[in-house]
């Protein structure tokens, strides 16, 4: 069997954690790209009839929170049927059987098989076509407001509906394209040049049918949608039902809503499964909740870790922030769905990615391809842009201690200057320097020297990079802020349209039409195996304070609670409303920043951009101080306490991160920098 069980059909796209690539004063240790497969990939504790179909539980009349994915998985491994069995059906199993029902040529092209491809070529390689065959299954994803299906359909399920559509309908339907099943490419050609998948084509497809007001209500729409017995699956956002209320709710009218009782979050609703990481606050868990069998990855910072390092602000802001940010939906940001506190720790519940991380990835591969490299670095773009319209700064609150990592720090920063907006661009050009050589552009073994580099140094390219690669990075470098690409008065559009994204059509990228050039593998819903094993190794548990946290401390993290979800069943039009809200108070930022211009006219993607696909996200975060290396020198695999964890890794002063002995990260920069969102925090 194939290692990689998941594949998607959709792109496989990169989301920023907002806090990693711009540097607050949250130590970066572990800087990564979480691949992704989403969390309700894995088959969540949801509800499934094992008897009998249920019938398609969506009205469709909400399209406006409407969201359709199709995903390509693997299926069972089956016979393709030999080109005689094609004549008669009899001669073949059950899915070569129904592979010659449809008996098509068209059909056949469909298969995700390059020998399928052959069979429609060549007459004389008979002996090939008989293969062994993986059919493709598609996962779709529909999803509103209120509840997710989760369906297993595999090509002739579609050619199946179709048909029955065109009987329904036969004047006016949307056409099932054709469909050859090769991916969107992201091969590189002078750049690269992009093609949609078949899963892509299927999702187009569906989302044009079940957004048509004629074919919604369609018998063979709902049957082809209907919930069937073994892997469909549906879940109700607001907790799980049983069957039973299921059954009752597929009966009872659409109108009808369920309201869950508002309930207290606490870290009893969460099964701590495993650590996957740890940064400069806290430790990362993957986590499942107990109600939903949901996965999430759950960070647990300790209070009195915070209180010994005065992070207060910083953790206060980390919260503010990713609060902020889930109010808008943008495909390349990370949501946070929980905050809460108990007496030791605080938390945050962020949707899990179980890809990996950027560092690891660096770890492993060294650098990456350029296709990689673009990709990453469009993604990223996308992020930043957002962030920067949503007024997120960069603010020194305090020089005397820092936790982050210095490699990204743009020189104003260092000089202790002004600085704002533009030390992103900076931190973007390192990172794309980094992904494209394995190495950062200033880096020395000793942090102050580094800082001399980055002050100093001219940059310098090794050989055999692309020439717009170069030109790029050295419009990104750009000491004085001024210079520097995306800092003019078209702003980001200058990185934009540098000719090293010639061939990238940012709708695409935005809309994760474009296929990963790498997806990590994943072999089921809790594969860690692109995790590091220092963490995974782990005991999952929280560590306990050597001492109580006394009552005036712990009113420094009074107000810590946030919950999307209740958010959600509050205000139907919350995010709307937010939006405008977020407007004023990204223009009130960008009026601050003179040398800018009129940032507002360069971003191409509007609040009214509602299309949020979390099905196939990459989690993105910039590679910063990587402790885990340090640790499987000194401490491989212990169950140590965060605390001592911490102290270890603050104690120390150079970390070497990655194969290759390149890569030192450094911490206790004497400065604490922090991202603060215009208005909500100072
Ligand atoms: N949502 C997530 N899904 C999967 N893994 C995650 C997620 N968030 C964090 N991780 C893993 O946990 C590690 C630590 O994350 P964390 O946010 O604590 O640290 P950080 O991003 O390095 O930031 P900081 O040091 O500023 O706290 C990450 O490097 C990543 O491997």
């Amino acid at each position: 069997m194939s290692r990689s069980i998941y594949k998607f059909g959709t792109p496989w796209s990169v989301t920023l954690r907002p806090r990693r690539l711009f540097q607050k004063s949250g130590a970066s240790r572990r800087g990564s790209v979480v691949g992704a497969l989403t969390h309700f990939m894995g088959k969540p504790s949801s509800i499934t009839s094992r008897n009998s179909r249920i019938e398609f539980p969506f009205t469709l009349d909400d399209q406006e929170n409407l969201r359709v994915a199709v995903q390509e998985q693997t299926g069972q491994v089956t016979q393709l049927p030999q080109p005689d069995s094609l004549e008669n059906p009899d001669s073949s199993n059950g899915s070569a059987t129904s592979l010659r029902k449809k008996g098509s040529r068209k059909f056949l092209s469909f298969s995700n098989i390059a020998n399928i491809n052959n069979n429609k070529n060549s007459n004389s390689s008979t002996s090939k076509k008989q293969k062994t065959l993986v059919p493709t299954t598609f996962m779709i994803t529909i999803e509103d407001k209120n509840q997710i299906l989760c369906i297993f359909r595999q090509i002739s399920d579609f050619i199946d509906f179709d048909q029955q559509l065109r009987i329904e309908f036969p004047k006016f339907r949307p056409t099932l394209p054709s469909l050859d099943d090769r991916r969107k490419s992201f091969i590189l050609t002078k750049h690269f040049f992009f093609r949609k998948s078949t899963a892509e084509k299927l999702e187009s497809y569906l989302r044009k049918v079940v957004g048509d007001s004629n074919l919604k209500n369609s018998p063979s729409l709902r049957e082809f949608l209907s919930v069937r017995p073994e892997k469909d699956y549906i879940r109700w956002k607001n907790g799980a039902l049983n069957k039973q209320t299921l059954e009752n709710r597929v009966c009872a009218s659409s109108s009808s809503r369920i309201h869950s009782k508002p309930h207290k979050p606490s870290i009893d609703d969460y099964e701590l499964m495993k650590v996957l990481g740890k940064g400069c606050m806290g430790k990362v868990f993957l986590s499942r909740e107990k109600s939903t069998n949901r996965l999430y990855a759950l960070k647990a910072i300790s209070k009195e870790w915070v209180i010994y390092r005065q992070e207060t602000d910083h953790t206060k802001t980390e919260r503010d922030i990713l609060a902020a940010v889930t109010t808008i939906t943008h495909p390349f940001i990370i949501r946070l769905r929980d905050s809460f506190q108990d007496n030791n720790h605080l938390f945050l519940v962020l949707d899990y990615y179980p890809g990996g991380d950027i560092a690891t990835q660096l770890a492993k591969w060294h650098k990456f391809d350029d296709a990689r490299c673009l990709f990453y670095a469009a993604e990223i773009i996308l992020g930043i842009e957002e962030l920067h319209r949503l007024g997120i700064v960069y603010r020194i609150l305090d020089t005397n201690t820092f936790c982050g990592t210095a490699e990204y720090l743009a020189p104003e920063i260092i000089r202790a200057e002004d600085y704002s907006y533009p030390v992103d661009w900076w931190s973007l050009g390192t990172l794309m320097y980094e992904m494209m050589t394995g190495i950062t552009p200033f880096w020395a073994e000793d942090q102050n020297r580094m800082y001399q580099r980055v002050l100093e140094d001219e940059l310098e390219f090794p050989d055999g990079m692309l020439q717009e690669a170069m030109s790029l990075l050295h419009g990104l470098l750009q000491r004085d802020y001024r210079n520097r690409l995306g800092c003019g008065p078209n702003g980001s559009m200058e990185i934009k349209t540098h000719p090293y994204f010639d061939y990238v059509d940012w709708d695409d990228v935005y809309h994760k039409r474009i296929c990963s050039p790498y997806i990590p593998t994943i072999d089921h819903e809790t594969d860690l195996q692109n995790f590091d094993d220092t963490f995974v190794r782990m005991s999952p548990k929280l560590s306990m304070p050597k001492q109580e946290i006394s009552p005036s401390m712990q009113q420094h993290f009074a107000g810590y609670s946030f919950s999307d979800k209740r958010k959600m069943l509050r205000s139907k039009s919350s995010s709307r409303v937010k939006s405008n809200v977020d407007r004023k108070s990204v223009s009130s930022s960008l009026a601050g920043i003179q040398s800018h211009g009129n940032r507002t006219s360069v971003y191409q993607h509007g609040y009214d951009q509602s299309y949020h696909d979390d099905y196939s996200e990459m989690l993105y975060h910039h590679r910063g101080v990587d402790i885990a290396s340090d640790n499987k020198h000194s401490r491989c695999g212990d169950d140590i306490s965060e605390f001592e964890l911490d102290q270890n890794c603050y104690n120390r002063y150079t970390v070497t991160a990655g194969e290759s002995n390149k890569n030192h990260h450094h911490f206790q920069n004497p400065r604490v920098s922090q991202y603060t969102l215009d208005g909500l925090w100072h």
